[in-house]
């Protein structure tokens, strides 16, 4: 994310925080339940020759909190420009809201708020002036209710008190926000959210997923990238992981991180007569710290009762026994066979 906006005094650099603004006010284009995201294909090879998106078939359904995940440089912000209609995909189709993406871009649009690449923001102008600007370039905007409207999107991202300071004098995590009130300044099928907690302390990040909970609760699709799992997990419904370029896996967040097979954990005074009984019966991926033990998961045709009971049989003092539920970490690990490892 770029953090120049804010210092632009006569113009706004960045992307667009609100893609609204096109003549008209179209009415709703696609059918309920039929996915708000679609493509097929989906290919972009920049003209250095870097393959950034290789053949994505993505599904978003309505009325899901969409986690798009992957490493840095695995495409996310490349995709994201394409369903936008801000770069031609180099083959393959997109669909966003039922319509063809780029073509249908000045329908399209008006129903989807974006927050790409940092906020385009004025400088010079306080928080509540950036917003009515952006709200007077909206011709379906009514200018009788603009102040309430303002008012109202400031108080949803927490700005209110802050809504007199300038922008450039504004932290990244608060033009993040500002841009997320753009987004919300008109009624929305679609947010689309590229890292939108970035550059914010926990406490931000926490508001940011509590409004994109609250959001999603009224309807609105929030498709969001992350490079963080734990937030993936903690807001989304859904996810799709992404890996150099390509789609690795997508699906509800729980079927995902259920795929993962978990591990089982002995907490015992005993640990070392535990690990050469599990050893015995054949269970993998051992390791030790302190009294808690964890292997691989057994396969289902070993039953932990059994397991459990060679244990104690053993002599083994047991003081907790089970297998602990995967994460979506541990199916990223299972599924790309590398960690997840990215700048947090
Ligand atoms: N304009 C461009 N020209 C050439 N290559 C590019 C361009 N933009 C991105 N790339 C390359 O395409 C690949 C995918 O980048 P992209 O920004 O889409 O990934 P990302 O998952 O969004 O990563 P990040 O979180 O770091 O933004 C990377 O290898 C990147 O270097």
């Amino acid at each position: 994310m770029t953090d120049t906006a804010a210092e632009a005094e006569d113009a706004p650099e960045g992307r667009a925080a609100a893609t609204g603004a096109a003549p008209g006010n179209p009415a709703p284009v696609t059918a309920t339940g039929a996915p708000v995201i679609r493509t097929r294909g989906l290919t972009k090879r920049y003209r250095g020759g870097q393959l950034a998106v290789d053949g994505l078939d993505l599904t978003v359904p309505a009325g899901s909190v969409f986690g798009f995940l992957g490493p840095n440089g695995s495409g996310k912000t490349t995709t994201i420009r394409m369903l936008m209609g801000l770069i031609d995909p180099t083959s393959g189709t997109a669909e966003v809201l039922g319509r063809p993406m780029p073509e249908a871009a000045r329908t399209v649009l008006p129903e989807v708020g974006a927050l790409i690449e940092g906020p385009a923001l004025y400088g010079f102008l306080n928080g509540r002036d950036n917003l009515l600007r952006y709200d007077r370039a909206d011709p379906t905007a009514d200018p009788r209710t603009r102040r309430a409207r303002v008012d109202e999107a400031l108080t949803r991202v927490g700005l209110a008190a802050a809504s007199g300071k300038k922008a450039k004098a504004y932290s990244l995590g608060m033009k993040q926000r500002l841009g997320l009130a753009a987004a919300l300044l008109r009624p929305r099928r679609l947010l689309v959210l590229d890292e939108p907690t970035n550059g914010l302390d926990p406490q931000g990040m926490r508001e940011i997923r509590l409004l994109v909970r609250e959001l999603a609760a009224e309807g609105t699709t929030v498709f969001l990238s992350s490079h963080l799992l734990d937030e993936i997990e903690q807001v989304c419904t859904h996810a799709a992981v992404m890996a150099r370029g390509r789609l690795i896996v997508q699906g509800p967040v729980a079927d995902l991180a259920a795929s993962a097979r978990g591990r089982l954990a002995v907490t015992t005074p005993d640990p070392g007569a535990a690990a050469r009984i599990l050893k015995e019966h054949g269970l993998t991926g051992l390791s030790t710290d302190g009294d808690r033990l964890t292997a691989d998961a057994p396969p289902a045709a070993v039953d932990l009762a059994d397991l459990n009971a060679a244990l104690v049989g053993g002599g083994v003092r047991v003081r907790f026994f089970g297998v602990e539920r995967g994460s979506l970490e541990d199916a990223f690990v299972a599924l790309t066979g590398e960690g997840f490892d990215v700048a947090g």
